[in-house]
């Protein structure tokens, strides 16, 4: 079995509820983590269980809807990142899940309300809890950083995250098991951070320091995973770690594997923003050239699902998916 890997637990409610001192000692935790393996577990985060219950549960309804009314939400351009990936779309056929990305602005690619009851409704509220807890856990990190408790709104004006809901189908473990093959293969996100609810089915593992050693991430009822991505590792000149993960077979006996799912969020900065290394230190090198985060995105995005890359870009960072 594999081991668990050393993820702290945070409370968030003294963020959330308590003053400037209260504030600042739950950002230490924080950074404390972000800087170490990159994962931190949030709890008491302000998002009742129950409503993350309801999405999950219109996760299932949405993917037990036959393929072909599935490919009929089908996301085809990187640009807009938007819609339904059907099993083996992203990641060249080794990746063995599919998925529902979500945007706050446009989701012309979504069921309306005569094709699956309250979808839109259910997943914009939930969009909008969890870019409120998002938002929340940025405001955090500046304050850790010391960048100014605002630093992050500024270059969040406008928004856009990505709430993609994940399902990874029941499968004999001899499909997910042969080389090169996972149910998600081992990456980087590539935004600024990431929060991810998942089931308790398990199978997530994250290798914290990039010695091949992952450890497992267990599901915590009532918590949500953040890990750094790279535009924050960039941005932070390499303080905060954004650490590769995988989703692996879970530790459960027998050939069939349980389905799975997960809901991440990835949260990424306004298009226009450069992302250039925050210098702290006297005499401290950039390690990272500033790159436009708008490009960043869709690039890393049309790499993920081998859509054509729009012209003139190309990836510059240790970014692996
Ligand atoms: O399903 C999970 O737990 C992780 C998903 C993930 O890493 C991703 O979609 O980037
Ligand atoms: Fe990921």
């Amino acid at each position: 079995m594999t081991q668990a890997a050393d993820i702290a637990v945070v409370s968030f409610e003294r963020f959330i509820n308590g003053d400037d001192a209260d504030k600042r000692a739950v950002a230490k935790e924080l950074y404390e983590a972000f800087s170490t393996v990159g994962w931190v577990y949030l709890k008491d985060h302000g998002i009742p269980q129950t409503r993350v219950e309801e999405i999950f549960e219109l996760a299932k309804r949405f993917f037990s809807l036959p393929i072909e009314k599935k490919l009929e939400w089908r996301l085809l351009n990187p640009e807009i990142n938007q819609g339904y990936t059907a099993d083996g779309t992203e990641g060249n056929g080794v990746d063995h899940k599919e998925c529902y990305e979500h945007r706050r602005f446009a989701n012309d690619s979504c069921p309306t309300e005569s094709e699956l009851q309250s979808f839109k409704s259910t997943i914009d509220d939930f969009y909008s809890q969890v870019l409120v807890l998002g938002l929340s856990v940025l405001k955090c990190l500046a304050i850790s950083l010391e960048l100014g408790d605002n630093f992050f709104d500024k270059i969040t004006t406008k928004a856009d995250p990505q709430l993609r809901l994940v399902h990874y189908p029941s499968v004999h473990r001899s499909v997910i098991e042969q080389p090169g093959h996972a149910r998600i293969r081992p990456h980087t996100d590539f935004g600024l951070c990431t929060l991810l609810f998942q089931d308790s089915v398990g199978g997530l593992e994250v290798d914290p320091f990039h010695t091949g050693d992952f450890k497992s991430a267990v599901p915590i009822p009532g918590t949500v995973l953040i890990n750094i991505a790279d535009l924050m590792q960039r941005l932070t000149n390499d303080r905060c770690r954004s650490t590769l993960h995988r989703v692996v077979s879970p530790n459960v006996e027998g050939d069939i594997l349980p389905a799975r799912y997960s809901i991440p969020f990835f949260i990424h900065p306004d298009p226009e923003v450069m992302i250039d290394p925050v210098i702290k230190e006297e005499g401290e090198v950039k390690n990272y050239e500033a790159i436009n985060a708008g490009e960043w995105r869709t690039w890393n995005t049309a790499m993920n699902y081998d859509l054509p890359a729009p012209v003139g870009l190309g990836k510059v960072s240790i970014a692996t998916a």
